[in-house]
């Protein structure tokens, strides 16, 4: 018999749409435990009944959905092989669990199923609530998998809708990415992932091209390896050449994106600390020697993932329902306009825009996309990109190409016409509830394909609301200001106030002349009225790095609509407007490849000459490896050092090679190989610093026991490298697991760092992930083992009650000073 739950108030669903629109499985508040808060919102579904012009029948299904509590969907990251391997382990430990639970009537509980349209099957989702998983005992070892795989980077428990934007990049290895709006960061990690494709499988084809004359020993070739494509991203022996910059203008916000997509450990990352209307202009080195014109970045692909008023997350934020008002989405409109212009300005001709939000109202969608188009010279140089038969099974409606508009106060108007005949009427002249003519639809009929737009509502498949669209450049442009009149206001006879297109709010930077426009291929070519009065870079400013760090914050602040900041909700969790930037970042400054630092760790690990070494950097003044000594990709590297000193605010960059350690003696090597760096170096490693691990439960006892003792004979204990371990120069190596048999849960290659002391090994892996690797490979739970410590503290209890004794004990069985504490490995 399964084990049996009580649901209250239970009712029939399950996904619609995708899935044939709504039969089977459990629905949301059936599982509450809690009050449930009131889901009415009297403006908002009057504004959205009027708007989205749904049959009755419809209405209902959208309303219903919108109510409900959202399934509990989650992604499986990192590398595709790696990916896989934790994904094949919920379909073979935790779904035959999962489908014992019963419901109290005996329905069996749904269990998790793959996302049809998302490639690979590695997005996942269920019926079953986030808060009835997290709560209920018979799903707590699948809650704990999903809560300790979350914790080291292998899942990401991500909204599906929030899934759709990078699927619709078309981005591929070796391209220059800029998410402008990324925190929390689940875009970007799925970003980061498309520039690795096949990275892995690349390195080692070209390695062993070098094997032998190099004395790697690889071992066999991998189907992966023998079917890698060199050609997907040629330049630098296989590894991943492309970059993402992720940018948030909220500095808390920028750290907490650091923290998520650190776990990726990727060379391939910059994130950044700014206001995407006003995102600067990256210098790269000059192509051309003889030319001194500046050389600057362009993308291949932008998200612009804008914060919006996040009506289509009423599923998941409760609050929603009791907070939306419609000057949210009103007070955000100007700033979204300027983030789509600012991304299309700095992207490549040819390269693409997404632009997404998760809100349903018009004033934040298709209405940007009019006017950014507009601002951009229309249909000649930026396309809307038709994407209906991408991601096939996900059921979507298209763009709106009419719709109206909700003034603050909820009073419904049809076209800004009727704004201006009232305007025009009233005693005083004023425009109402901050409404502006680039809100409306054209007045003539717009020739814009804005059905190419899509739109994801809630009881389609579902899922939460979401709006995205994708934009290609098809020429260089120079942008209108944003002040310019739209040609159709001035021939539908606007009057001179009502036509400027800037709330009061957003005026007060300016003074009466009009901005001056730039070229597209000028430095700032930033066509908002602060920042066209104050480019951020110009020649002279290039001088003046503090001062333009401020300008750039000042105006940021300037440039938020105050109303619009204090009323808009960014997804994702995120209340208020941007906060003003934080305090100035350690410098990056890299490592010349002759410096003795980087020469000892070459000869201690006999490293190929084949791996890079001038891509070594620190973040410290002084520019001299002090604790931890960073790698990064060539391109980072280059963006790193021509922008030093220009105020670009960038808050991370690099992955953690390697790490100041105290050695037992002058020949062991003071810096060790951290975790995240040990992917990209691994394979450049000589065989002198190599010990291969074959058996499960040789990893077992490494995994376990955290300094596990080699002295004494103890070697002995450890199998297949017990000679190894026991022979091998102290310090630190690499480990290099290579499972053996058909165990389907023993099948991953991995290389770990180890370090050999005296007396003890100890795997240098901070505790998460050597519990997470523990649950995952052996399904094991039980607790740490640190016996050393548990030794010291014994004795020093014993020292205590034996006070003749205290003082200068000897301890002649624990070594800790020669072996890194736990702590320092992460
Ligand atoms: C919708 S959230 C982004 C979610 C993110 N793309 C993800 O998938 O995890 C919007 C983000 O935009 C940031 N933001 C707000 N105004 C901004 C601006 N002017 N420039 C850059 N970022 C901004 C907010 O701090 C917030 O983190």
């Amino acid at each position: 018999m399964g084990k049996k739950f009580r649901g209250k108030n239970r009712r029939g669903g399950g996904r619609g749409g995708g899935r044939g629109g709504g039969g089977g499985g459990e629905r949301g508040n059936s599982w509450r435990d809690y009050p449930a808060l009131k889901k009415e919102n009297e403006k908002l579904q009057q504004y959205y009944d009027s708007l989205l012009e749904f049959s009755d029948e419809e209405k209902t299904q959208f309303w219903e959905a919108l109510r409900r509590e959202l399934p509990n969907s989650f992604r499986f990251c990192g590398s595709k092989g790696h990916a896989l391997a934790v994904e094949r382990l919920l379909r073979s430990r935790y779904i035959p669990e999962i489908v014992k639970i019963e419901h109290q009537d005996g329905r069996p509980v749904d269990p998790p199923q793959p996302v049809s349209w998302y490639p690979d099957e590695l997005a996942w989702w269920m019926t079953t609530p986030k808060n009835v998983v997290r709560k209920f005992p018979p799903f707590a070892a699948f809650q704990k998998f999903l809560v300790s795989e979350t914790s080291v980077g292998n899942i990401s428990r991500q909204e599906v809708v929030s899934m759709i934007p990078p699927l619709l990049m078309d981005l591929r290895p070796g391209m220059t990415v800029l998410d402008m709006c990324a925190s929390p960061g689940s875009k970007s990690a799925q970003l980061l992932e498309m520039l690795h494709v096949g990275e892995e499988s690349r390195v080692r084809k070209v390695l062993r091209e070098f094997a032998k004359e190099d004395g790697l020993d690889l071992g066999d070739e991998t189907k992966e390896e023998a079917e890698a494509d060199l050609e997907a991203d040629p330049s630098d022996a296989g590894r991943a050449t492309g970059l993402l910059i992720a940018n948030d203008a909220d500095y808390k916000r920028g750290h907490l994106l650091v923290h998520q997509l650190k776990r990726l450990s990727s060379p391939n990352l910059l994130v950044m600390n700014h206001d995407a209307t006003q995102f600067p202009s990256i210098k790269l080195p000059s192509t051309d020697p003889n030319s001194n014109k500046n050389n600057y970045l362009k993308f291949d692909r932008i998200l612009a993932d804008v914060p919006c008023s996040g009506d289509g997350t009423a599923r998941k934020n409760a609050n929603l329902w009791k907070d939306w008002q419609p000057g949210s989405a009103l007070g955000l409109h100007i700033t979204q306009i300027r983030i789509l212009v600012r991304a299309l300005q700095l992207l490549k001709v040819g390269g693409r825009v997404v632009y997404s939000t998760c809100s349903m109202n018009p004033v934040e969608n298709e209405s940007i996309i009019a006017a950014a188009i507009e601002r951009c010279g229309g249909l000649d140089n930026v396309e809307i990109v038709d994407s209906s038969d991408k991601l096939d099974g996900l059921v979507r409606r298209p763009g709106l190409k009419s719709w109206k508009i909700m003034d603050k106060s909820g009073k419904i108007w049809n076209n800004w016409e009727e704004v201006e005949n009232f305007t025009k009427e009233s005693k005083d002249g004023v425009t109402p509830g901050r409404l502006v003519p680039s809100m409306f639809p054209d007045p003539n009929g717009t020739t814009l394909p804005l059905e190419r737009c899509m739109r994801i509502y809630p009881h389609l498949q579902d899922t939460g609301g979401f709006f995205i669209t994708v934009l290609e450049k098809k020429a260089e442009f120079k942008a209108k200001n944003e002040n310019e009149r739209k040609q159709t206001n001035q021939t539908n006879g606007a009057s001179e106030d009502a036509a400027t297109a800037i709330p009061a709010a957003e005026t007060k930077l300016e003074d009466a002349s009009a901005p001056e426009e730039k070229k597209e291929d000028e430095p700032m070519e930033d066509a908002s009225p602060a920042a066209s009065k104050r480019p951020l870079e110009t020649e002279e400013d290039a001088e003046q790095p503090a001062k333009k760090a401020k300008t750039a914050e000042e105006s940021s602040a300037a440039t938020t609509p105050a109303p619009a900041a204090a009323a808009a909700t960014e997804r994702e969790d995120r209340p208020g407007k941007p906060k003003r930037n934080g305090p100035i970042e350690e410098p990056f400054k890299y490592l010349d490849p002759s410096h003795p630092v980087i020469q000892n760790i070459k000869e201690f690990y006999r490293l190929s000459s084949r791996f890079p070494t001038n891509r070594y950097m620190v973040r410290n003044e002084m520019g001299e490896p002090a604790k931890a000594i960073y790698y990064t990709t060539a391109l980072t590297r280059d963006i790193l050092t021509e922008n030093e000193g220009r105020g670009l605010k960038f808050i991370h960059g690099g992955v953690r090679m390697f790490m100041k350690q105290d050695a037992p003696s002058a020949e062991v090597c003071r810096w060790r190989i951290q975790a995240e760096g040990m992917p990209i170096l691994q394979g450049y490693v000589g065989e002198p610093r190599v010990v291969r691990l074959r058996n499960k439960e040789t990893l077992h006892k490494l995994l376990i026991e955290m300094f596990p003792k080699i002295n004494e004979g103890e070697w002995q204990n450890f199998e297949e490298i017990g000679e190894r371990v026991r022979d091998i120069g102290m310090g630190c190596c690499v480990l290099r697991v290579e499972p053996e048999g058909d165990d389907e849960e023993w099948q991953e290659r991995m290389a770990l760092p180890l370090w050999k002391s005296i007396h003890s090994l100890n795997l240098m892996l901070p505790k998460e992930d050597r519990s997470a690797m523990l649950l995952r490979v052996f399904n094991d739970t039980s607790p740490l083992i640190n016996i050393s410590l548990q030794r010291k503290e014994k004795q020093e209890k014993a020292a205590e009650e034996q006070e003749q004794e205290a003082g200068e004990q000897e301890d002649e069985e624990i070594d800790v000073e020669d072996i890194p504490t736990p702590e320092g490995t992460d």
